[in-house]
């Protein structure tokens, strides 16, 4: 089985050395500094006391690897639009492209049904590249759980978590997504194929769409934005207004809003990747995580103030950081009314 994993940091090293380990024919798309140590030194990934160090082909040039079965896209969701060409060569006439991605992906109103299907999302899609370059046929969604980082070039620690849920966006259990899961759990995942994967991508967007821009803007801890009662008061504002255009999307959310606040809380005093990135003057997630939302809400005519107003402040946060660049607004489109809703 010939996997690429293009963005190879965090997530996808993870995901690299454990497939690796399983057997599969690993190619890992990285660059810079990383890069030069995952070819130089292996990969090497810390799991508590454990060490391991495997050595998967590295490349920062797609071209060189050839036709895959998977493509795993192991990258920032803001990044994504920008490979699509250099991921073509990678991609034959049964390539599958997994979107292990936090956010909306690409493809969720493909095989959707309803009122929306075949539609193009502009806050994570624009100009519809990844659509187009990528095709929803080829997609296999991936709900990312585990929390992973990269410590020094070429060296993964693991945090917590061993989940990767798949599904295909038509809810079927194809070969192919059964495959992937085989291969991941061999390599001691824990990949279950739900046949409803974009409830599972709402509940993790639940959290990340309040927790990361609160975390940006106040630096606060995921202990702390859950416990005090004002935040967890606009974290559970902006989750009630995501589930209202959740149910009218026809998502089914398992927990309610309190218990997934709770579940977030219990992680403790980790800080939120948008915030890691803002400490760190790495491009921002916000398009995925809330731009997206705010987009969907008008699609359904659901009012999103709260998103809105904290939108519009961890937008202008990672401007002033140089963190961030908002999406292009077609002239004719007005800017958000926060005000007036
Ligand atoms: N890390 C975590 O714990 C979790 C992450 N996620 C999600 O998983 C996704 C991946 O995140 P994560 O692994 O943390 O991100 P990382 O930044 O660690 O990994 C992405 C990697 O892709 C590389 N990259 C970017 N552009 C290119 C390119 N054009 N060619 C080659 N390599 C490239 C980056 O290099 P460079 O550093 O030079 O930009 C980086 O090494 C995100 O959507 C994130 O939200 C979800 C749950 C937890
Ligand atoms: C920590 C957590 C769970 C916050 O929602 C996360 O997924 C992130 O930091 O991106």
């Amino acid at each position: 089985m010939k996997i690429c994993i293009f963005g190879s940091g965090a997530i996808g090293g993870y995901l690299g050395v454990r497939l690796h380990q399983a057997g599969a024919d690993v190619s890992l798309v990285a660059r810079g500094a990383h890069l030069t140590a995952m070819r130089e030194n292996g990969v090497k990934l810390i799991v508590g006391e454990e060490e391991t160090v495997v050595h998967p082909r590295c490349t920062d040039n797609a071209a060189e690897l050839g036709p895959q079965d998977y493509v795993i896209i192991g990258l920032k969701a803001h990044s994504v639009p920008s490979v699509v060409d250099a991921i073509q060569p990678l991609l034959g006439k049964d390539t599958a492209v997994v979107t292990a991605v936090n956010g909306i992906p690409y493809w969720y109103f493909y095989k959707n049904g309803g009122e929306f299907e075949g539609r193009v999302l502009d806050t994570v899609d624009p100009g519809g590249i990844q659509w187009n370059g990528l095709s929803p046929e080829r997609a296999i969604g991936c709900v990312v759980y585990p929390a992973t980082e990269v410590v020094e070039p070429g060296v993964i620690q693991h945090i917590y978590g061993d989940k990767f849920s798949l599904g295909e966006p038509d809810g079927s259990q194809s070969d192919r997504v059964k495959k992937l899961s085989a291969a991941m759990e061999a390599g001691g995942l824990r990949a279950p194929v739900l046949d409803r994967i974009r409830d599972e991508i709402w509940l993790k967007l639940w959290g990340n769409l309040c927790f990361n821009p609160i975390s940006a803007l106040t630096h606060a801890t995921l202990d702390v934005i859950c416990s005090d009662p004002e935040t967890r008061a606009v974290a559970k504002a902006m989750m009630l207004e995501a589930k209202e255009i959740g149910d009218r999307l026809g998502v089914h959310f398992r927990v309610d809003v309190e218990r997934r606040i709770n579940g977030a809380g219990a992680v403790g005093a980790h800080k939120t990747s948008m915030l890691q990135d803002l400490e760190r003057g790495r491009p921002m997630e916000i398009d995925a995580l809330l731009s997206v939302v705010q987009e969907m809400g008008r699609m359904v005519g659901v009012a999103t103030p709260t998103i809105d107003v904290v939108l519009a402040l961890v937008r202008q946060r990672g401007e002033i950081a140089d963190c961030y660049t908002r999406p292009q607004r077609a002239s004719s489109e007005a800017a958000p009314a926060v005000a007036a809703q």
